[in-house]
C-alpha cells in the first residue's frame, strides 16, 4: 500500500519505518522545510528520535499536496492542536480511495473535538469508514527499537478498524481491533492529563500509594467521562484505556509525565514549555477536559486538579489534600 504519514516527530517517524518494513511505499511529511531537507539529507531524526536510521527508501518531504496525492492510507502524527491547520490546507483533495489514521492523542481546546471528529469536520467528503484510530501503551523510544508492543485500531466501520489492524502488525508490534473509535480516543486523549497528576506526585516527592490512587480514580474518572460522551465502558479497560495510562504514568519516557514532574519540583509551566521541543499533549488537553466535564456535569476531580495547577497556579501540595478531604463516598462512584 502507499501510505503517508503527516508528522515527522518522534512517533510519526517511529511508524513510517516500522510501515516501511512492513513492506509498503512510506512518504513522510515534516512541517517544518528545512527540517525536512535535514531529515532527508542525514536520515537521522536527532531531534525527535535520535539514534535512529530512516531507510532511504522512506520519501520525506514538506510538500503537504504531495504528501497526499493517491495515498492508500494517511497517518496523522501531528500534536493535535495543529491537525486542523494541516487538514484545512488539503481539503480540496480528492480523498476518495484514502482512509485517514490518527496516532494524535488529544482534544482540540477550542472545538473539545477528538481527532477523528476534526478530520471529518475539515474534510467534509469523508465518511466515518475511511477514519480510523491507532492507539495504546507505546512510546516511540521503545517501538523504534522493536521491543513488544500491543496496541488497538479502531473505527467504527469493522473491515477498516481490521484493515488498520493488517497494515500495522508486525512481530513486535501487536495490534488488536475494535469499534469503538470513541472509547479508543478519549483513553488515550484524557491518560495524558491524569499523567501530569502522576508526575506531580513524582516531583512533589508523594509516594507510591499517592500514584497508585491517581491511576486508579484517574481511570475511574476517564470511564465517567467517557461514557457520557458516547464511549463504551469496556474499552478503557484495555490497551487504549488502563494500558496506556499504566505506561504513561510509570514511564521514564513520557513527555506529559515529565511536565508533572517539573511542576511538582516547583517549576513554572510557561518555563518547562519553553524548554522542550516535544508536544505534551495534556497540558492543552486538560483545558479541553475542564470544559467537557461541565458542560457534561461529570465529576473529574484529579482532571479538575491538574487543570487549576497548571493555570491557576494552585499549590500542588494544598490541592492534594483538598482532594483526600473531599466528602465521603463509596468507590463505585
Ligand atoms: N512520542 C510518542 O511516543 C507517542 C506520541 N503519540 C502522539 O503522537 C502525536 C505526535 O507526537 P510526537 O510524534 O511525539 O511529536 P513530537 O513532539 O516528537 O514532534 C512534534 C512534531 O510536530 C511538528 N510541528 C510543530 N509545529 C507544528 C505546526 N504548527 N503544525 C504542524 N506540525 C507542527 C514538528 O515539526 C514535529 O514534527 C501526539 O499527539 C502524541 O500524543 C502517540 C503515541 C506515542
Ligand atoms: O502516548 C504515549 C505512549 O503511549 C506517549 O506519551 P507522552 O506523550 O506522555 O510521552
Amino acid at each position: 500500500m502507499r501510505i503517508s504519514v503527516l508528522g515527522a516527530g518522534g512517533w510519526g517517524t517511529t511508524l513510517a519505518i516500522l510501515l516501511y518494513f512492513n513492506g509498503h511505499e512510506v512518504t513522510l511529511w515534516e512541517y517544518k522545510k528545512s527540517y525536512a531537507k535535514t531529515l532527508s539529507k542525514s536520515r537521522e531524526n536527532k531531534l525527535y528520535l535520535p539514534g535512529v536510521r530512516i531507510p532511504k527508501e522512506i520519501r520525506i518531504t514538506h510538500a503537504l499536496e504531495e504528501a497526499c496525492d493517491h495515498q492508500h492510507m494517511i497517518v496523522i502524527a501531528i500534536p493535535t492542536q495543529y491537525i486542523r491547520s494541516v487538514l484545512s490546507q488539503i481539503k480540496k483533495h480528492d480523498f476518495s480511495d484514502t482512509t485517514f489514521i490518527s496516532v494524535s492523542k488529544g482534544i482540540e481546546r477550542d472545538t473539545l473535538m477528538t481527532v477523528s471528529q476534526i478530520i471529518q469536520d475539515e474534510l467534509k467528503n469523508i465518511s466515518p469508514s475511511q477514519v480510523g484510530v491507532l492507539s495504546g501503551p507505546s512510546h516511540a523510544e521503545e517501538v523504534s527499537r522493536k521491543i513488544p508492543t500491543a496496541v488497538v485500531a479502531a473505527s467504527s466501520d469493522e473491515l477498516t478498524a481490521k484493515e488498520i489492524q493488517a497494515a500495522f502488525i508486525t512481530s513486535y508490534f501487536r495490534v488488536y481491533s475494535t469499534t469503538d473509535i470513541l472509547g479508543v480516543e478519549y483513553g488515550g486523549a484524557l491518560k495524558n492529563v491524569i499523567a501530569i497528576g502522576a508526575g506531580i506526585v513524582d516531583g512533589a516527592n508523594f509516594g507510591d500509594n499517592t500514584k497508585a490512587a491517581i491511576m486508579t480514580r484517574g481511570i475511574a474518572e476517564i470511564s465517567r467521562l467517557g461514557m457520557a460522551l458516547g464511549a463504551r465502558p469496556e474499552t478503557f479497560s484495555g490497551l487504549s484505556g488502563m494500558g496506556d495510562l499504566i505506561v504513561t504514568c510509570m514511564s521514564r519516557h513520557s513527555r506529559n509525565r515529565y511536565v508533572g514532574e517539573q511542576i511538582g519540583r516547583g517549576k513554572k509551566l510557561k518555563d518547562i514549555l519553553k524548554s522542550m521541543n516535544m508536544v505534551a499533549e495534556g497540558v492543552e488537553t486538560s483545558k479541553a477536559v475542564h470544559k467537557l466535564s461541565q458542560d457534561h456535569e461529570i465529576e473529574t476531580p484529579i482532571c479538575s486538579a491538574v487543570y487549576k495547577i497548571l493555570f491557576e497556579e494552585r499549590d500542588p501540595v494544598k490541592i492534594t489534600y483538598e482532594l483526600m478531604t473531599r466528602d465521603m463516598k463509596p468507590e463505585s462512584e
